[in-house]
């Protein structure tokens, strides 16, 4: 039975996807994590854990540097909740140019009898802009920045993106008539609105600073759904203050926010629709299912891709050091042990690498041998040894 601790509110529908071979919350010593928001970095990982899925697409709440030296793979879900946030930035993008806003505020305000009368006087003051044939930068083209930008598109928008680390697999998704942009100030010089949509890490902290700020045109609208951070909020409110930013759309709130009346705040809730966390819930589910029951990789965070079909009868895999001189050590092993390889497999993401090794004969008595033969190679992190779940 494999053991999977959840933490946050996981849609019960993608749990279901696990089958009778998983056990949710039962367990001191997980196999698998399944999160959302959770911050890890002050936790320290049991030596159980053999992977931590994301549920969503941020990894900075995930200590990736502790999880790899305890061997355990760290997945996200990507695109799973994309949909939901475009939805809201478009939602959000429409709010802004119509004054929803204070609009609906007004009307709260004025219940009285005679309102109808009074409303046509006082419309005007709410008269807003039309989406169509303004400008709007997309800063990060991913599964969150290509949709915003194609919706912005078919809304009759200029969509101007920027993003010089486009993988040519994100790039497919960009309707061509957005333009892209050499530089960030390029990208946001005519913008009437500009919208973030990347990672955090240390290169995108304060991604949006002063002098981002201070290359785009007076009387801006921006949005940060990514993370707290990645705009430089004091530099925001000064911006505020000039009218050079006429009003600051966010995900993530902070004190220095709090009641501003250019600032809207919105409780983190860009991926939060029913939609949105069943898919991630799915996709994490089956994210871990594949790697505890065959060790393949696909878009992890901190091991390469290796997808090896799984048709021999044991499989050990090999979490290790990307240093010279590992296969061969590895193989030896399983020659001293007198083995047979049916399948090798061997990949480097950054400095961790990954092998997986296929074999048919394996006495029971040699496992616990080899696995303790393989963990005293140096460079070696976690070595797995998994079996064949059906009769071959
Ligand atoms: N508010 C919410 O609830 C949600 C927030 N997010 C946040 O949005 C971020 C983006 O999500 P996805 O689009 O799904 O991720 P993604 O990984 O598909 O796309 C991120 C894009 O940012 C680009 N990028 C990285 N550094 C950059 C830089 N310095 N300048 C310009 N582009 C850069 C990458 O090349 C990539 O194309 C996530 O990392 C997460 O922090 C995502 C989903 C929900
Ligand atoms: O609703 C959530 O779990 C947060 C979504 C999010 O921020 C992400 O996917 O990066």
């Amino acid at each position: 039975m494999y053991q999977i601790k959840t933490y946050n509110a996981i849609a019960p529908a993608g749990l279901n996807t696990f089958t009778a071979d998983y056990a949710l919350n039962q367990s001191e010593h997980p196999d698998a994590y399944l999160i959302r928001s959770v911050n890890l970095h002050d936790e320290s990982l049991p030596t159980s854990l053999k992977v931590i899925v994301r549920a969503g697409a941020g990894v900075n709440n995930v200590p990736i540097k502790q999880a790899t030296a305890n061997g355990t793979a760290v997945f996200n879900t990507p695109g799973s909740n994309a949909n939901a946030v475009k939805e809201l930035i478009i939602g959000l993008l429409i709010m802004a140019s119509r004054n929803l806003l204070a609009a609906t505020t007004y009307s709260a305000q004025h219940a009285e009898a005679d309102i109808s009368q009074r409303t046509e006087h006082d419309k005007t003051q709410f008269n807003g802009i039309e989406l169509t044939g303004k400008t709007l930068a997309v800063i990060g083209l991913g599964h969150v920045g290509s949709l915003v930008a194609n919706a912005a598109l078919n809304l009759g928008m200029n969509v101007i993106g920027y993003d010089p680390y486009l993988s040519a697999d994100a790039a497919w998704n960009i309707a061509k008539q957005v333009q892209r942009a050499a530089t960030l100030p390029d990208a946001v010089k005519n913008a009437d609105f500009v919208t973030v949509h990347v990672p955090k890490n240390a290169d995108t902290y304060h991604l949006i600073d002063e002098k981002a700020l201070a290359a785009m045109p007076a009387g801006v609208q921006l949005f940060n759904y990514s993370r707290l951070g990645i705009v430089d909020n004091t530099a925001v409110i000064s911006a505020l203050t000039t009218k050079k930013v006429a009003h600051y759309y966010t995900d993530f709130g902070e004190t220095q926010l709090a009641e501003h009346p250019a600032v809207t705040v919105t409780p983190h809730i860009g991926g939060s629709t029913i939609e949105a966390e069943i898919n991630g819930a799915t996709q994490a589910a089956r994210t871990i299912m594949t790697y505890l029951e065959t060790g393949n990789v696909h878009a992890a965070i901190n091991l390469p891709d290796l997808n090896v079909p799984f048709n021999a009868a044991y499989r050990f895999t090999i979490i290790h050091q990307n240093v010279p001189n590992m296969v061969s050590q590895i193989t030896a092993k399983l020659a001293t042990a007198n083995l047979n390889i049916a399948t090798m497999a061997n990949a480097a993401k950054n400095q961790t690498a990954y092998t997986i090794i296929d074999v048919d004969d394996l006495q029971q008595l040699s496992q616990t041998d080899l696995i303790t033969e393989l963990n005293k190679i140096p460079a070696v992190i976690r070595v797995r040894l998994l079996k064949q779940s059906v009769n071959l």
